[in-house]
């Protein structure tokens, strides 16, 4: 049996106040270094380690994974930072406030923009100053390979080829990894290692800063997940992350 540890990053300052983030490169609040310190605390608790782990490459899911790991004394193991796990790009969203968003073009528009498998939101336009053309990190990537917007399907179909060529075998070579992401993108992942149907994974939320252990068998099919912490913090944290697209 493998076992692998998943967690999206602790609160950020556009999660504070409500934004659609994205790719835009947004620091934690203290509440989420504090997260991300409790995290190391639960991990440390349910006696897991690691000896590599895996980020995005925004600041966020970055910091999470330093604070957790230093929490566990384990700054020392490679972190690998790749693109492929950072979160779903929100295109022209960027920015706006979800519950203005919501007040503005409905709820149902909103839920459709947020959880629907395959209705991605407008583009940002290629001379947006929030498109990542010029972004040194993303400078060896083709330009087609930059999204300027995105549906959880687009997200899916990036996030896999890291799985497949890189996370995977690193399982199967015995490695016992964390892997810290994003809202969406880590709902891109657990869509594939789950079998979750299109319709089904809009019910899913992440909450911020909660190790989520997956056992997988000799397939790296699960047997079974369950988030460490607090069961009924972290339902109304899931809850909470659903009603942030809502009109107030
Ligand atoms: O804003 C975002 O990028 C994501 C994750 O924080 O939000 P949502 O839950 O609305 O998809």
């Amino acid at each position: 049996m493998y076992k692998i540890v998943l967690m999206r990053h602790g609160e950020s300052t556009w999660n504070l106040e409500n934004r659609f983030t994205g790719w835009t490169d947004i620091d934690l609040t203290e509440k989420g270094i504090a997260e991300a310190r409790n995290a190391g605390r639960l991990l440390q608790e349910a006696g897991l380690t690691f000896d590599l782990a895996y980020s995005s490459v925004l600041k966020r899911a970055i910091r999470t994974l330093w604070v957790t790991l230093d929490q566990m004394d384990l700054m020392w193991i490679p972190i690998v930072c790749h693109w492929r796990l950072n979160e779903r790009h929100y295109g022209a969203l960027q920015g706006l406030n979800k519950a203005e968003t919501a007040a503005q073009y409905g709820d149902q528009q909103v839920l459709k923009w947020r959880r629907s498998y395959d209705t991605p939101p407008e583009p940002l336009t290629p001379d947006d100053p929030r498109a990542s053309f010029n972004d040194p990190r993303y400078a060896h990537l083709k330009r087609e390979e930059i999204p300027l917007t995105e549906c959880l399907k687009d997200t899916v179909y990036r996030v896999l080829p890291v799985w497949n060529d890189e996370i995977a075998p690193a399982i199967r070579a015995g490695k016992k990894i964390i892997l810290s992401a994003h809202g969406n993108s880590l709902r891109a992942l657990i869509k594939m290692l789950d079998g979750i149907s299109d319709e089904d994974i809009a019910g899913l939320n992440i909450p911020n800063g909660q190790p989520l252990v997956y056992e997988l068998d000799e397939n790296l099919k699960p047997i079974q997940s369950y988030y460490l912490g607090d069961a009924n913090a972290i339902a109304a944290a899931m809850k909470a992350v659903a009603g942030q697209g809502k009109a107030k």
